[in-house]
């Protein structure tokens, strides 16, 4: 399987570049002269360490742009300015060794992400600096975040220690999404599925917490461009046989009246083929269907995520989604590996945003699941006669969706020998297979009369995730919740019996939040019994601190998390909130700001 860089940055809009920003104590004939290499070599420094540590999604390097000079006053802050938006720059880090004088030189963008290094060094007073423009951002009501080292550097010091490090890098992926998002849009293939509220695209909130734009196609579509032929068809030949080489077909739980013929199953597997195609085509379009003369087609949507409502209306009659959501949520598919789409089941606006989040900050595919069933030691012990232990000694929770899920969430790959899912550029082409031998495609049970072919198959365990989802609550607007914790494995007859009694033929993930003993993270019970929502995205590692830092840039507060402090990191004005009280200070501090993009 080759790589492929095409995936989806067919997108339009620029990938956004980092801004950097040396600043400097203006005072020439002496003090601005000693500073000059120093803050400039910050700079570079910054630029450095970000460049060779982050990409985008798409697997395009992050370009960082350094202002042509030292920002010392405010005309030149003013050209660094104009160099940034001529170079489509979405987030910026000032970095500076020494004090300076905050109105003239911060950045006042009024939306843009921002932060400021202070040198720990005590030559001069970088440090000062940085609290004075604290100061200036928070009275001016641009949240900026704070970046300062622990222990003092000598000055000319140009390592970047590793705190310090971890800090650029929190700020700058949680930045990067931020501004990859702007100007995107939201496709709903269809629009409410069985009154799932998450269906409802809320406008106001896209648009003005995203800087996202609603799309909206009806599902009569798909069938408008299957009876014409609106795909490329050479590609849906390549894509068949594909899927029958590598697309194993798992077991028939159907009572016999319900089971669709062996000549109604081959139709079903090229409609659910094109049906992908389809999906791909009006997310970002395809240059192909201009050829074939459909040049509005062509275009496609500029969807960096979009949903399927499917239930009913065409899972009444056609064959569901399941196949389309599941292959193209995965980093792989008939063109070799590429970039996973984010597409949301049941046309979940609000889990698709999530799944979105998670993937602008690991780059990798995202698990939409159903949050089914909390299953107790003693739930277990009474149906199964097993005892949990290890990881699931209190329990876990049976993450199941309703037929789809990326194969990336069979835990097939690995990073150092345990179970992961990766950047699509670090995936080979054995792991694709591994997924795919790891993966069945059972016929659609009863929920879904007009077949299909559902994702079978039960994630490896011992791989640290973060389930998360975006809820909006009447009175406060979006709220975050996520839970950091692992995939466990249970032995496969203890599973097989669980998962007897819900869908079988669905992809299982067994999840056990991290929990404290006390609050919301008293147990894995009561994590479940305070989700938002039918629904979770998962994404691989423990990302809370990088949602924490990018709920915040968006003023979306967190209403639930398990994120050790040292992690949280959030603009420096949220401590005027009342740091002495996190949580409400991030509602207060949301609530005063009001959405990003207002
Ligand atoms: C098949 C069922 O209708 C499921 O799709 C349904 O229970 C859900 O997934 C609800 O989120
Ligand atoms: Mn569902």
């Amino acid at each position: 399987m080759t790589t492929n860089y095409t995936g989806n940055n067919r997108l339009q809009g620029s990938l956004p570049r980092i801004g950097i920003r040396p600043i400097i104590d203006g005072r020439r004939g002496g003090i601005r002269e000693s500073l000059e290499d120093v803050t400039m070599e910050m700079a570079r420094a910054t630029a450095e360490l970000l460049t060779n540590n982050l990409r985008h999604s798409n697997g395009l390097p992050v370009e960082c742009v350094i202002a042509d000079t030292c920002i010392g006053g405010v005309v030149e802050a003013a050209m660094a300015e104009e160099k940034f938006a001529r170079a489509g720059v979405g987030l910026t880090l000032s970095v500076t060794p020494s004090w300076c004088y905050p109105t003239e030189t911060i950045d006042t963008h009024p939306y843009r992400p921002k932060a400021i290094w202070g040198f720990n060094g005590t030559e001069r007073p970088g440090a000062v600096y940085l609290a004075a423009a604290m100061s200036a951002h928070n009275q001016k009501g641009l949240p900026a975040f704070s970046i300062y080292g622990r222990d003092v550097q000598d000055i000319g010091d140009s390592s970047i220690t590793p705190d310090v490090q971890e800090k650029l890098l929190q700020f700058a992926r949680a930045g990067l999404a931020v501004a990859t998002m702007q100007g995107k849009s939201y496709l709903s293939m269809g629009h409410v599925s069985m009154g799932i509220a998450g269906c409802l695209a809320d406008e106001s909130f896209f648009q003005r917490y995203l800087g996202i734009r609603n799309e909206y196609v009806d599902m009569t579509e798909f069938v408008r461009r299957m009876e014409l032929g609106i795909y490329d068809r050479e590609e849906f030949d390549k894509a068949l046989a594909w899927t029958k080489e590598h697309c194993i077909e798992g077991a028939e739980v159907n009572p016999e009246h319900l089971q669709r013929s062996e000549q109604q199953k081959q139709g079903d597997w090229e409609t659910v083929v094109k049906m992908t195609l389809i999906a791909r085509d009006l997310m970002i379009g395809n240059p192909k269907l201009a050829e074939l003369g459909f040049g509005e087609e062509a275009l496609g949507r500029n969807a960096i995520a979009a949903g399927f409502q499917g239930q009913r209306a065409w899972t009444d009659y056609f064959p569901n989604g399941d196949f389309m959501e599941a292959i193209l949520t995965s980093s792989f598919d008939w063109n070799g590996i590429r970039e996973p789409f984010m597409l949301a089941t049941e046309n979940d606006t609000l889990n698709g945003v999530t799944m979105l989040f998670g993937h602008l900050l690991t780059n990798a595919a995202q698990i939409f699941a159903d949050v089914r069933t909390y299953w107790s030691p003693d739930a277990v012990k009474r149906v199964t006669g097993y005892e949990l232990e290890g990881a699931a000694l209190d329990g876990l929770i049976h993450l199941i969706n309703s037929g789809p899920a990326a194969l990336d969430a069979t835990g097939q790959m690995e990073v150092d020998g345990k179970p992961a899912m990766k950047p699509f550029w670090d995936i080979t082409s054995e792991d694709a297979e591994r997924c795919l031998q790891a993966t069945r495609w059972c016929p659609a049970v009863d929920f879904f009369r007009g077949g299909g072919f559902s994702t079978d198959f039960t994630t490896r365990g011992g791989m640290p995730v973060t389930m998360a989802r975006l809820n909006i609550v009447a009175g406060i607007g979006p709220v975050l919740q996520l839970a950091e914790g692992y995939t466990v494995e249970l032995p496969e007859e203890v599973h097989d019996k669980l998962d007897q009694r819900s869908n079988p033929t669905w992809p299982t993930t067994w999840f056990v939040p991290r929990t404290t003993g006390e609050g919301l993270f008293k147990d894995v019970y009561t994590v479940m019994n305070h989700w938002g929502s039918n629904h979770a995205a998962v994404s691989y590692g423990h990302i809370g601190g990088d949602l924490i830092t990018l709920a915040s840039m968006l003023r979306i507060p967190v209403s639930m998390h398990n994120v050790p402090e040292e992690r949280v990191f959030r603009p420096s004005a949220w401590t005027s909130f009342g740091g002495m009280d996190p949580v409400g200070a991030d509602y207060r501090a949301c609530q005063a700001f009001g959405p990003l993009y207002k």
